[in-house]
């Protein structure tokens, strides 16, 4: 199997461009493909392919095999992907993903797509759509307890599920211990992505994530996407917010008035390779 592994802010994919590649068992292949010390190493695996109702399609893949709805470090690499190995000349891409159709406007410097501004579209907040097993209209501030300690929480949709703590600072959080506490917590009945989130200033957050079905990662851009909305909802930040993770710079525009979150942010290739992938897989 061809890939190319691609990041965005440190957030690495293996990427399998579908229109020349067949990927039988996606999920095991993910596996496969994710480990760190038997595979190539990634967050996951993302697929490329065709679309009957945009220009093209996105599915995604957790390293542990699960699929996701969404992934926005992940649909900027796919626009850099597409443009640049000449699979299509626009400058606003359409993608569909499990969420969606996503609108991205590429950002050229000499030919090669540099940076990304993807339209993710409206928020999600009522907890039955997150989905929070919560008995509210929305979940701002709410008291949990984990691991015999209480956080408050805000959750938010994009897409896929976020649950967003604001913390004194995020190097003081234990991630590995409690991030799948938050993961497989009865609060979430298709588990959680969870954003532990710094203020810096009202323009200015610091960030780290819990990813459902892939543990700490060194971004996240539906989480980043997330925080911001939840910074707003908690009016702790103003509306356009740069967002500081371990991997990179994302920086998020909310728009209150129409509804949508714009996300701007790079997208680079690592490396291109083949793997021999067993039949079975
Ligand atoms: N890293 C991604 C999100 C990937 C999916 C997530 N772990 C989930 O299961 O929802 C991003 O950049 O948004």
């Amino acid at each position: 199997m061809k890939f190319t592994k691609m990041q965005g802010c440190g957030n690495d994919y293996i990427y399998v461009n579908c229109f020349e590649e067949t990927v039988e068992n996606p999920q095991e292949v993910s596996k496969v493909v994710s480990d760190r010390h038997f595979g190539i190493g990634s967050d996951g695996l993302i697929l490329i392919q065709p679309s009957d109702v945009a220009d093209f399609r996105m599915s995604m893949y957790n390293a542990d095999g699960s699929e996701s709805q969404m992934c926005g470090n992940g649909v900027r690499c796919i626009a850099k992907y597409v443009y640049d190995n000449g699979m299509t000349d626009k400058k606003r891409i359409s993608l569909e993903t499990k969420a969606g159709i996503k609108y991205l406007d590429v950002f050229t410097e000499e030919g090669k797509v540099k940076r990304v501004s993807v339209d993710m579209g409206s928020p999600i907040t009522m907890p039955s759509q997150i989905p929070i097993r919560m008995d509210k209209d929305i979940v701002i501030d709410e008291a949990v307890q984990v691991m015999g300690n209480e956080y408050r929480i805000t959750g938010v949709s994009m897409g896929n599920p976020h649950c967003v703590v604001f913390v004194e600072d995020t190097e003081k959080i234990d991630i590995e211990r409690i991030g799948p506490a938050f993961e497989y917590h009865a609060l979430f009945p298709e588990r959680i992505n969870t954003e532990f989130i710094q203020i810096i200033d009202r323009k200015t957050i610091r960030m780290r994530v819990w990813e459902r079905g892939t543990g700490e990662t060194l971004a996240c851009g539906t989480g980043a996407c997330a925080s911001v909305v939840a910074c707003a909802l908690n009016e702790l930040t103003e509306d356009e917010v740069t967002v500081k993770l371990l991997g990179g710079e994302l920086f998020i525009q909310y728009d209150r008035e129409a509804e949508k979150v714009i996300m701007t942010g790079p997208a680079e290739v690592i490396c291109t390779g083949e793997i021999e992938i067993e039949k079975s897989k």
